[in-house]
């Protein structure tokens, strides 16, 4: 099983809760190789050996787009599940604290996007099941499942299960997190 994670910076639009026409925005990448190629996510990738999923997310975002972001918010927890066997379980954070400007790599192409003009029709299928209620302040947790074997993203997407507000594992440095 690969554990892996997602990181959605925002900015602008501080409580989306207040208003009805959210002038927030998100950072997503044009995803340029591996898996996803071709399709809109938020930064993100593979834990490494050692690794806490926390510190994968800060890392995976400074090597895809050049962006320092802090103080992770926990956002959700997605098994994705590829012919009845577990493929990745992926930790899904949000925060509204980074510095620098994003910058454009080898593995990602990084671009601000209204949280109201989120482009699902070029992403993930199960994307838009859970990523509105994310970039809304919800908590997911996910189970999203797929057939087709290998490579996860040409697999079909099938059924799912999806619950909101649900606890979410505590990272091993949540508390000192920065
Ligand atoms: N939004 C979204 N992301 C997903 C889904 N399934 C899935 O694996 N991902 C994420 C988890 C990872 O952050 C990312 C894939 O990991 P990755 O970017 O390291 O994969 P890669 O093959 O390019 O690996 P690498 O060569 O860069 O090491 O895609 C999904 O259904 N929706």
């Amino acid at each position: 099983m690969i554990e892996a994670t997602l990181c959605f910076p925002l900015r602008g639009d501080d409580d989306p809760t207040t208003t009805n026409e959210s002038d927030g925005e998100v950072l997503l990448i044009e995803k340029r190789r591996g898996l996803g190629e071709g399709w809109y996510n938020g930064p993100g990738g593979k834990c490494e050996p050692g690794e806490t999923p926390r510190e994968c997310a800060v890392r995976e975002t400074r090597e895809e787009v050049g962006l320092e972001v802090r103080n992770l918010e926990k956002a959700g927890e997605l098994t994705f599940r590829l012919d009845g066997e577990t493929h990745t379980f992926c930790h899904v954070y949000r925060t509204r604290s980074f510095t620098g400007e994003p910058t454009s790599s080898e593995e990602a192409h990084p671009e601000w996007v209204s949280v109201e003009d989120v482009p699902y029709d070029q992403m993930w299928e199960d994307d838009r099941l859970w990523l509105p209620g994310v970039l809304e302040g919800n908590t997911a947790v996910g189970e999203f499942r797929f057939e087709g074997g290998e490579p996860l993203d040409e697999a079909d997407f099938v059924d799912h299960d999806l619950e909101w507000g649900a606890p979410l594992e505590t990272d091993p440095d949540e508390k000192s997190a920065t």
